[in-house]
């Protein structure tokens, strides 16, 4: 009898103990395969790190991650395409670009709060990113999950590409997105990506506030310029080595800037689009850039983000030289980034260069360079232009739209063989002593700037939808 209630007392134990296990078992797969799910979808940023909980996007965009009209790709390791299925295929769909990679930030330059900490004060997000270009990430991506999430079906089907190295030129993250496309044979009716912003009190003069959308973008050239002299005892030194050759040279290229150029390139069309916006006598002037373009370049090449529209702009931007206190520099080099005015090209950029240090000791190579790029249209008929000016326009009553050139360089530049059409605009307000919060400290962006940005993407993709642009009542801008 005592036996036999053993055996039953082990067996039931040994019941117990399998069930145990296969519960804990089924419990392992689940979360493994839920952490594979989300590492799959994310590239692994599902992670505690330094008191922040990374969540992942399929968590907080879960309709996103889940509809059978969005098809997700990792591109080039880190970067991001979805493709949004529209229900008509007769509609040639359009291109949201954004970027998720930042460029570094540091709290000891005097920020008010970490910048990558997002903190919120008094109404603003503070973080590196905030408005390049984590904005947009964010803005596009919560504006599909709030219309999927309303049953929404887009009838003209759009991609959207983050790509995750635009601030080191692109060449894994849009060159790659833009292969994929490619290869599937994709046409684009319009791309809009980051680029300029809602300016508002940055334009002196101006009345009210302007969207500058920038329908091209000026070109760029990074030069390498080196200088190299005798190795040596610094108690015998030469009348000149390396270093000051080079620095020479730099000061040469400081003082001489690059011709101005306002009014040739598309900075008129911006300004004519504005001037009926600003007070005599300015508004006379803006009308008459032919006439009035030497003044107007001599006023505005006093403030460096009104000189970016005036010419191709030089800026020292490295130097490095030197081993010891006491060791002749052998070698000193510099680097220096020029953003090109459309109305220069790449090689008469190079040339100036070359006339002006005018030292057979300097050498100059080309690292990276590109012309300025073409313009994309902005008439009445122009699909892309108009679709962004009445998203604009019905949130924004108040703002005068214009085409500009951004003068900063973006991905979109290597997505040109998709479409004629490429815009460059962020729905970002920027006010005074704003625009240098971009690369710069205590970059941030307001909580009420980001809902307005979500809604823009929201209105511009069901804008989108349309079939053909109503025909135009007025057949003239603003002029
Ligand atoms: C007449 C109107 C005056 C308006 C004032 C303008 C205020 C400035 C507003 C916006 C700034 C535009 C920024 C455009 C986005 C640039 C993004 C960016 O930083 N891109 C990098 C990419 C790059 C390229 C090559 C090498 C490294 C990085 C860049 O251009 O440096
Ligand atoms: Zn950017
Ligand atoms: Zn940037």
């Amino acid at each position: 009898m005592l036996v036999h209630n053993k055996w039953r007392i082990i067996r039931l134990l040994t019941l117990v103990g399998l069930s145990l296990l296969l519960v804990l078992l089924i419990l392992f797969i689940v979360v493994m395969s839920r952490t594979f799910t989300l590492k799959e979808n994310l590239g692994l940023q599902f992670a505690q790190w330094e008191n922040t909980t990374i969540i992942s996007a399929d968590i907080i965009f879960p309709n996103v991650f889940s509809s059978s009209l969005v098809k997700h790709e990792v591109v080039g390791n880190y970067s991001h395409l979805f493709t949004v299925l529209g229900t008509d295929p007769e509609l040639v769909p359009y291109m949201l670009l954004a970027h998720i990679d930042v460029v570094p930030a540091n709290e000891v330059d005097g920020w008010e709060a970490p910048p990558f900490s997002a903190k919120e004060l008094n109404g603003f997000i503070y973080g590196r990113g905030t408005i390049d270009n984590k904005q947009c990430v964010m803005g596009i991506l919560q504006a599909v999950e709030y219309l999927l999430e309303r049953g929404y079906v887009p009838r003209r089907g759009f991609y959207i590409g983050l790509g995750h190295d635009e601030e080191v030129y692109g060449y894994n993250g849009a060159v790659n997105i833009a292969k994929v496309l490619k290869s599937g044979g994709v046409k684009l009716q319009y791309i809009l990506d980051e680029g300029l912003a809602v300016m508002d009190g940055i334009i002196t003069g101006l009345n009210g506030p302007a969207a500058l959308i920038g329908v091209s973008e000026k070109g760029q050239a990074t030069v390498k310029l080196s200088a190299s002299t005798r190795l040596g005892h610094s108690s015998m030194p030469p009348k000149e080595n390396s270093i000051g050759i080079l620095a020479a040279a730099i000061t040469r290229l400081e003082e001489s800037p690059m011709p101005r150029l306002f009014g040739y390139g598309p900075e008129q069309s911006t300004f004519e689009h504005l001037a009926h916006k600003f007070q005599f006598p300015l508004r006379f002037m803006m009308s008459n850039l032919w006439l009035f373009n030497p003044l107007l370049s001599r006023v505005m090449e006093r403030r460096p983000d009104m000189n970016a529209f005036v010419r191709t702009t030089t800026a020292v931007t490295m130097f490095n030289s030197g081993v010891k206190v006491n060791v002749l520099p052998s070698h000193a080099e510099a680097f220096v980034n020029l953003r090109i005015h459309p109305a220069q090209t790449l090689q008469e950029v190079l040339d100036l260069i070359k006339s002006t240090i005018s030292d057979n000791r300097v050498k100059l190579e080309l690292v990276d360079g590109f012309d300025s790029l073409p313009i994309s249209s902005y008439d009445e008929q122009s699909f892309g232009y108009q679709i962004i000016k009445k998203t604009l326009l019905d949130m924004f009553p108040q703002v005068t739209v214009a085409p500009s050139i951004c003068i900063g360089n973006t991905d979109s530049r290597h997505y040109m063989d998709l479409t004629q059409d490429i815009y460059r605009f962020n729905p970002t307000w920027l006010r005074p002593g704003e625009p240098e919060r971009i690369h710069g400290i205590n970059e941030r962006m307001s909580v009420q700037n980001y809902e307005e940005i979500v809604l823009f993407y929201f209105q511009l993709i069901q804008e989108s939808d349309i079939r053909i642009l109503p025909p135009s009542h007025t057949g003239q801008h603003e002029l």
